[in-house]
């Protein structure tokens, strides 16, 4: 995994068709934060935000959102449970192993990754959890026992060794879900869509979450090559992750001139990125942007991932405005559930047989 979209010659439509979002040189040096409170404003300014964001998706691949509607109280509940969440002993989250499931939930320990294949494995652990239904929440509900290549229950830690755990992480996840489904209908405004497109698409949309723990890294556990990383230089699956990242840093984005910008942490936002289904959806038009982690801060970091896309069972085909006699269709279409699970099984391969 970690292949990189480079960038595309410019896009010339033919005659009657509508002109894709022009892409500049893709050589950000910055991120741009983009407000989400104009998503209930007017047609007009809903109208200018879309705009926005295709700006962001055509050439950065990144953004950060504020006003973006998750509590703060439920963010700060949730963070203490995943402090303690890792703060337990090895044992008892190698009882949660992510191996012993079907279909990627639960506990990876440090190195239990390589998510740049040339890399040595991950310097993070984390705890991944699936679609479960949560009485408090607002999501609207689903069949929970839908069949498909990535479904599948979560494992939690039993109640005797990590008390209040379950409750916050579901009240964190169902936010931000529902902060999903809001920005689908924004992406497709985005691509000249009706905002609907995705409506169909997404009734069980896939939303896995992570929670995820760096400790810092010693100057000594750096290696010159940058082998042992954070998380390892790398393209997300979904059709885009909303991140929680806290007050350390260590998150960054790679421009077109091959330089790495630091997505700095800023209070009260979540950051959006895209992933490489949208790339897909899109022939490429939305970018897919490289990142990695290093935690060289001297602190504990963590941050949370929800990685959002369309139901498994969707084919992903590109969007027509998005291809034309000069651009054909670069990806093969298969389902977003094959295409996630495939990319999940090359990720822990190198560990799956060390347990
Ligand atoms: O922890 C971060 O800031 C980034 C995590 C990430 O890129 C991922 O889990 O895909
Ligand atoms: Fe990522």
């Amino acid at each position: 995994m970690g292949h990189h979209h480079h960038l595309e010659t410019p896009i010339k439509p033919p005659v009657g068709q509508v002109e894709p979002p022009h892409r500049t040189d893709s050589t950000f040096e910055e991120i741009p934060i983009i407000d989400l409170s104009a998503a209930s404003s007017t047609p007009a300014k809903r109208r200018e935000l879309a705009d926005m964001i295709r700006d962001a998706c055509v050439n950065v691949g990144f953004f950060y959102i504020n006003n973006h509607g998750i509590p703060d109280d439920i963010i700060h509940t949730t963070v203490e449970a995943s402090k303690r969440f890792f703060a337990l002993p090895a044992p008892v989250k190698m009882n949660l192993d992510i191996h012993k499931t079907e279909n990627y939930k639960g506990y990876t320990a440090l190195l239990g990754e390589n998510t740049d294949p040339n890399g040595r494995g991950d310097l993070h652990e984390g705890f991944d959890i699936g679609w479960e239904s949560h009485s408090n929440a607002s999501s609207s509900s689903r069949d929970d026992k839908s069949a498909g290549p990535m479904t599948g229950a979560n494992v939690w830690p039993p109640e005797s060794d990590l008390p209040g755990f379950k409750e916050p992480v579901l009240a964190y996840y169902h936010a931000a879900v529902d902060l999903g489904r809001s920005l689908f209908p924004l992406f497709a405004l985005a691509l000249d869509l009706p905002e609907k497109f995705f409506e169909d698409k997404t009734t069980q949309s896939a939303a896995i979450m992570r929670l995820l723990h760096y400790p810092p890294q010693r100057a000594s556990a750096v290696a010159e090559d940058g082998s042992v990383i954070g998380i390892g230089a790398h393209t997300d699956y979904e059709c885009f992750t909303i991140l929680w990242q806290d007050s350390v840093g260590g998150l960054q984005v790679q421009n077109n001139a091959g330089k790495w910008i630091d997505a700095v942490p800023i209070p009260g936002t979540l950051v959006v990125n895209l992933g490489d289904q949208f790339a897909r959806w899109t022939n490429d038009v939305f970018k897919s942007t490289l990142h990695r982690a290093i935690n060289k801060s001297g602190e504990e970091r963590y941050s949370i991932p929800l990685f959002f896309g369309t139901n498994y069972d969707v084919l992903l085909e590109p969007i027509p405005s998005c291809v034309s006699e000069n651009i054909p269709a670069k990806y093969e279409v298969i389902t977003a559930g094959d295409y996630v699970k495939s990319r999940l099984e090359a990720t822990y391969a190198h560990s799956a047989t060390s347990t």
